[in-house]
C-alpha cells in the first residue's frame, strides 16, 4: 500500500497502514524485541533523574552523533535486520536516513510525552519515519500554537507494520505523544529512522 496523506495544515504527515505484512512484522518485533540491546535511560526533570517510560536504543552510521532529552547517544552499528528495514524505509520515502531510534513500550503504562523531533541536528525541516510493530498504540498529534495553527488535535492508530511519515514544517509546527492507556496491552516497538546532519 502507498503513504496517504494526511490533511493537516502546516504539516506534512502521511500514513501507511500497511507497509509491512502482518506476518512480516510480527516475526521483526520478535526478532528486534529479543536480539536489541534495550536500554533503560533516565533523564533530567527539574534536577531530578528520572527512568524513561520504556526502554530504548539508538543504531546508526558511525557519524551519526545525537543528542535526545539531555542524553548524548552514541549510536551502535546497523544490524542486519535493521538495515533491511533501513532500505525499504528509504525506497517507500525516496529518503536517505543514517540512524534509527528504537522505543520499546513494554505496556500501557510506557509512554512517550508531548514533543516534536526538532533537536538541531535534524536541520530545520527534520523528516522522521516511523515505523510500528506490534500492539496497536494511539500517536497523537496537537499543534504547538493553536492560534498560529487552528486545528483540534488528531489521534491515529499506529498498527503493527504501519509507516508513518512527518517532514516539512510538521515538528516546527505540531507536537506528538503516544499517551499511557489503562487498556490492557501487549508490548510495542517504534523504529524512528531519522536524518542526522553530522557537526
Ligand atoms: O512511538 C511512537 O510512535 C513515537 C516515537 C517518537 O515520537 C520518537 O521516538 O520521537
Ligand atoms: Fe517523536
Amino acid at each position: 500500500m502507498p503513504l496517504s496523506f494526511v490533511p493537516l495544515p502546516n504539516a506534512e504527515v502521511f500514513l501507511d497502514a500497511q507497509f509491512l505484512p502482518v506476518a512480516a512484522a510480527d516475526a521483526l518485533f520478535a526478532e528486534l524485541e529479543q536480539t536489541i540491546a534495550w536500554r533503560h535511560e533516565s533523564i533530567k526533570l527539574f534536577g531530578k533523574l528520572v527512568p524513561q517510560p520504556r526502554l530504548t536504543a539508538w543504531h546508526g552510521d558511525p557519524s551519526a552523533r545525537y543528542s535526545y532529552s539531555g542524553l548524548s547517544w552514541e549510536p551502535q552499528p546497523w544490524t542486519p535486520a535493521l538495515q533491511a528495514l533501513r532500505t525499504l524505509v528509504e525506497e517507500a520515502t525516496q529518503t536517505g536516513f543514517n540512524s534509527v531510534l528504537l522505543n520499546l513500550y513494554r505496556a500501557g503504562h510506557d509512554s512517550m510525552g508531548w514533543h516534536a523531533d526538532n533537536e538541531p541536528e535534524l536541520g530545520p525541516e527534520p523528516v522522521i519515519a516511523s515505523v510500528s510493530l506490534g500492539a496497536t498504540r494511539r500517536f497523537r498529534l496537537k499543534p504547538r500554537d493553536p492560534l498560529a495553527t487552528p486545528h483540534a488535535p488528531v489521534s491515529l492508530e499506529l498498527a503493527s507494520g504501519s509507516l508513518l511519515l512527518m517532514r516539512g514544517p510538521t515538528q516546527q509546527h505540531w507536537l506528538h505523544a503516544v499517551p499511557k492507556t489503562t487498556q490492557p496491552v501487549g508490548p510495542r516497538l517504534n523504529l524512528t529512522f531519522r536524518r542526522i546532519i553530522p557537526a
